[in-house]
Order: structure tokens, then C-alpha cells, then sequence
């Protein structure tokens, strides 16, 4: 939820009644009102933070000053400062540094995924980090994960009952969810259906996560609950949430830029298409796809795909403003809310020249003009590195002649299919492929086949379960590489022809950088174009590292328990303990 206090109130009360002057006049420009879908010449004035009058000085009887800064928007277009409904602000960039990036580009709210920070932080350490947020010029707030979709030591679940209600109570809480793990509520498991109640007792909403569902499991869970889901990857898959009551969020993001296509379906269909019950997604883009840009590029590839631009900003302003209950305060230029407001030269650009949140000038031309609050990254906990070394036979697996080995095989940058061959050939597009407890206690380790040729040896702390991932077809690169992740206190370390070939320190929690995005993005590129060189043959090789020890995904996956088979949980080469 959002709070205005009371001295803001009065300050807009005082401004909108003509007994103080305006403190900005966006003066001679036209206004996508959200509400109407109208685009009108009409001035906006702001009383503090927030916005007191739409319209002309003499219909408001308002009474600027040589105080009320002037801003002329001739021949411009004002629009909401937008809303990014699903971000996960940990792609090895962080919340703060993702914000620096984002706000330039009209991004003036997003609603985090809370994953790795309920994780690693205490309650008092994570309420704290929270709070610091709500310092920054975006507005920042979080939805509630229920599950850790990776295998976790069963003493150690931080997503305890208690826990996860303390988080959903927080007011910059606004969903429980993504419900990556959605079976225990179809089961009737106590525990999962007691949380999801409890984010509806509290008004939040509840976020699915079910990609390929059937029109009868997504009725399911609407019936368990669930109330919006964005893996539409199909017109059909999006018309059964729309049917079944789902507010459906529509997806562009760097691994699933199905935006156009879904847009493109919905305007074939008879039916007019529900636009209101719509919202669109970056869903946690990869360093590079930030370089086309983010909310606004999507906007940019809804309205070039044919979506009328009323409703383009609609799905990512008064929507999720509306189905979040945030719409007294974001979402629409209009009195009483907060002064989000993007300028633009037309509806065509949505990357906007100037950027205003709560009234203040907060980027133009590209620029950030207010400084982020940062969070004390030293509180954060590194990857654990105990004082020990890897050795070549944790990392590799070692087989007798002839014998079958388990083979992950990449069908795309996410999706895997368990084989099982003789590996007694050289074959260089067969990796070794190991996740390691950067703590020393075990390994499990398989074979890894789709993802590039020749690759010596290759760590990354960055993945799902926060463990140490390796792969190669060189035991003592790996064995470098890892090593070099360990020492640093988390990374991606490439060991290639005997010497390091590519070195990227994320040193907060091992999972993200404390640099700037657009220096991620050169590191990330170049990180692409090696593995290029080396036959990688997807575009999103990030989310692969993401990816193989997440449990929320077919088919095969690397746990702590072992390689594990999702469908069913069973195990099919245990993990085995480091001595
Ligand atoms: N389920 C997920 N977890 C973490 N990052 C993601 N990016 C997209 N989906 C994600």
C-alpha cells in the first residue's frame, strides 16, 4: 500500500484550493488522460508531491507564483510515470542499481521479487534494506515468495509460515507468489493454503506461476486462490486466464519476448479485447536486453505491433495501479496522486525526455539527476567460502568404462531433457557439470550437453539455489574457475587455455554486481559473444546459469540432493558429500 501524510495532503489541499502556489506548472502540453483513453491540451500543476489540478489557471483558479517552477511542454505529451508489474531486481544487477538504469526510461514503480533478499537477510536486516528503498525515487515494493523454487537443507526453510506472513503484512507488500511451486496448494497442503489465505486477509493478491497449464489446472487454481499468472506464452493461453478472471500480464521479456505476437493474436480475435484486465511484463531482463530499454521499450513494441496507445500505457499504469489498489496514489495523471509524469515528444516515443516522481525532477535526456539511496551492501552475506580448496574429483564426474551417465540436454536456454549416454568418446560438446555447496559439504555432479563446445572450465555463483555451479570439459579449469568464484566471494570466472579468459565479481550475496548496469551490460555481452565463439547456440545463456539449479522448470535440475527430476522429485544421481 501507499501512505501520503498528512502535511503532503495539506500541501495539495492548500495548492488545489488557490491558498498556495502551485510548485510545478507543466504548462501548454497534451495529457493521455488513462482513464478516458483521451489525449487533451490540458496544463498540470503539482501542489508538494503530488498532482492538485488538471487543467487551465482560470478553470482551477489557482494562483502560481515566482516559486511555481515553469515547465514548458509545448508540442509534448505527458503520460504516468510507469509501472513494472513483475521485476526480479537481482539479474546481476541489483534493486538500486536497476533503479539508476530504469528511472531515466520513465520506470517510476516496480513490484520486486522478494526471492533472494527473504533468503539471505534476517527479518530485521530484510525490513531494514525495505525501508532504505522507500527512500529512493522509485517507488519500490515487493511480493511475498512462498517457496524457494530450489532444493533447500529441510532444517534450514526460511519460508516458514510465520515468516512469510510477517513478510506479506509489510505494507510495500503486494502479492504472495510467483507461485512457482503450485502443487502442494492443489494437494490441500495446510500450510500452502494457509499462506495464500493469509495474503488475501491481508488484500494482497496472489500470483501464479504455471507455464503450459490447461484451461482446467489455471480453474483450479483460480479456485485455490491464484488471482493473476503472466507465463502466457500462447493468444489461447492468454484468453483462458482472461475467461477464468486472471488479471493476465503479457511478456517481454530477454528470455520469452512474446509481447508482439500475443498482441497481434488478441487484435485477430472477434471479441474486443479486454484491455483493462491486461498488463505487460520485462520479467527480469538479462543485462543486454536493457539496452533497448525497459518499460518503455516494451510500450514501443506493443504499439508498433499494432496496440492502440492508449491501451499500451494502460497495461502498464492505470492496470496494475488498479489491480494492486495503488490507484488512489500511481497510475493516471490526475488530482491526488502522486506526481509520476513522463515527458514525452509523442506517444510513438515512450522513452521519455524528462522524468518527474512525487513532484520533482528526477532525469532528463537519459540522465539521473537524483541520487539512489544504497543499501549497506557489507550487511549483505557473501557467498559462504569456508577455508577449504576444490579438488578435481568434486567437480567431475567420474565413471567406469562403459558405464551410462546422466546428460542434461538444453532444449532451449531453460528447458531440459534427461538422456542418459556412454561417455567412454571425447566428445566436446559434452560438459562435466557440477553444482557445489560453496560451504564444502557436497557436490552433485552429471553431464551437460547443448550448451557450447569446448568450454575448459566455467563457475558461476549466479543460480537459482545460491550454490556454486561449474561446467567444462577440462576438471582442472573447473577447478580454477571455481576457485576463483570462492576466493572472491562470488562471480562468473571462466578458465579457458590456461589462463582466465573472463572475470565478473558479484560480490552482494554472490549473485549480483555493485557496478553500474551499463557496465554489466558490456561485461554481459562480452560474456555472450565468448560463449558464441564456443557454440553457444541460445540468446539468453544468464538465464541458463539461473536456471539449472531452479526447481520450477522441466525436467531435470541440479539440487543439493542431487541431479532430481521434477515431475516427480525422484532422485536420480544423489548428491555426494566433499571430503
Ligand atoms: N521464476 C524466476 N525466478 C527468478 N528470476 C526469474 N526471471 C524470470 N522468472 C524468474
Amino acid at each position: 500500500m501507499m501512505n501520503t501524510s498528512v502535511e503532503e495532503r495539506l500541501a495539495v489541499i492548500e495548492t488545489t484550493m488557490g491558498r498556495r502556489p502551485p510548485t510545478v506548472w507543466f504548462k501548454g502540453g497534451q495529457v493521455l488522460n488513462v482513464y478516458t483513453g483521451a489525449v487533451e491540451y490540458q496544463d498540470v500543476w503539482v501542489g508538494g508531491s503530488q498532482i492538485a489540478f488538471v487543467g487551465s489557471r482560470e478553470e482551477g483558479k489557482l494562483n502560481p507564483d515566482s516559486s511555481t517552477k515553469v515547465v514548458d511542454v509545448e508540442g509534448m505529451v505527458l503520460v504516468p510515470g510507469y509501472i513494472e508489474p513483475h521485476s526480479h531486481p537481482f539479474q546481476l544487477y541489483n534493486p538500486v542499481s536497476l533503479t539508476e538504469k530504469v528511472l531515466p526510461l520513465g520506470t517510476t514503480a516496480m513490484i520486486h521479487d522478494n526471492l533472494y533478499f527473504f533468503r539471505s537477510l534476517d527479518d530485521d536486516r530484510w525490513q531494514e534494506w525495505r525501508e532504505r528503498l522507500t527512500a529512493s525515487a522509485v517507488h519500490h515494493f515487493w511480493w511475498a515468495r512462498l517457496d524457494a523454487q530450489a532444493r533447500l537443507d529441510a532444517d534450514e526453510d526460511p519460508f516458514t509460515l510465520e515468516r512469510v506472513k510477517l513478510a506479506m503484512s509489510h505494507p510495500s507488500t503486494l502479492q504472495a507468489g510467483e507461485l512457482t511451486d503450485w502443487m502442494p496448494l492443489l494437494s490441500g497442503d495446510q500450510k500452502r493454503v494457509a499462506m495464500v489465505e493469509q495474503a488475501h486477509r491481508y488484500g494482497k493478491r496472489v500470483e501464479g506461476h504455471s507455464p503450459g497449464a490447461s484451461y482446467r489446472t489455471l480453474s483450479r487454481l483460480a479456485a485455490a486462490g491464484v488471482t493473476g499468472d503472466h507465463e502466457s506464452i500462447t493468444v489461447e493461453e492468454v484468453l483462458h486466464r482472461l475467461r477464468l478472471g486472471y488479471m493476465t500480464t503479457l511478456r517481454y521479456s530477454s528470455l520469452r519476448p512474446d509481447l508482439p505476437d500475443l498482441i497481434r493474436g488478441l487484435l485477430q480475435q472477434q471479441a474486443p479485447v479486454p484491455w483493462h484486465r491486461l498488463m505487460m511484463t520485462t520479467d527480469g531482463p538479462t543485462p543486454p536486453a536493457l539496452r533497448q530499454g525497459h518499460v518503455d521499450a516494451m510500450i514501443r513494441v506493443a504499439i508498433q505491433a499494432g496496440c492502440p496507445p492508449e491501451h499500451a500505457y494502460g497495461m502498464v499504469t492505470l492496470n496494475p495501479a488498479v489491480y494492486f489498489g495503488l490507484d488512489a496514489h500511481i497510475g493516471g495523471i490526475a488530482p491526488g496522486r502522486s506526481a509520476d509524469i513522463n515527458v514525452l515528444r509523442s506517444l510513438e516515443d515512450p522513452t521519455p525526455i524528462q522524468v518527474f516522481v512525487r513532484g520533482e525532477r528526477a532525469a532528463q535526456s537519459g540522465r539521473l539527476l537524483v541520487e539512489q539511496p544504497q543499501p549497506d551492501w557489507e550487511r549483505f552475506p557473501p557467498l559462504i567460502s569456508a577455508p577449504w580448496r576444490l579438488q578435481k574429483k568434486d567437480v567431475a564426474l567420474s565413471l567406469e568404462k562403459g558405464e551410462q551417465a546422466p546428460v542434461i540436454h538444453l532444449v532451449n536456454p531453460v528447458i531440459t531433457q534427461l538422456k542418459w549416454e556412454a561417455v567412454d568418446e571425447v566428445d566436446e560438446e559434452r560438459l562435466f557439470v557440477s553444482l557445489i555447496d560453496p560451504a564444502g559439504q557436497w557436490t552433485t555432479q552429471a553431464f551437460l550437453r547443448g550448451f557450447a563446445r569446448g568450454i575448459d572450465g566455467l563457475a558461476s555463483s549466479y543460480n537459482g539455489s545460491g550454490d556454486l555451479l561449474l561446467l567444462g570439459r577440462d576438471p582442472d579449469a573447473m577447478v580454477k574457475a571455481g576457485q576463483r568464484v570462492l576466493d572472491n566471494g562470488g562471480g562468473i570466472a571462466w578458465f579457458q587455455g590456461g589462463g582466465e579468459s573472463f572475470f565478473l565479481p558479484l560480490p552482494i550475496g554472490g549473485k549480483m554486481s555493485d557496478q553500474p548496469i551499463d557496465d554489466l551490460i558490456e561485461k554481459s555481452e562480452e560474456l555472450v559473444t565468448k560463449l558464441k565463439n564456443f557454440d553457444h547456440p541460445f540468446h539468453d545463456p544468464i538465464y541458463t546459469f539461473l536456471f539449472l539449479s531452479s526447481t520450477h522448470l522441466p525436467q531435470v535440475r541440479l539440487t543439493r540432493d542431487g541431479l532430481v527430476r521434477i515431475k516427480d522429485g525422484a532422485i536420480i544421481r544423489p548428491a555426494t558429500p566433499l571430503t
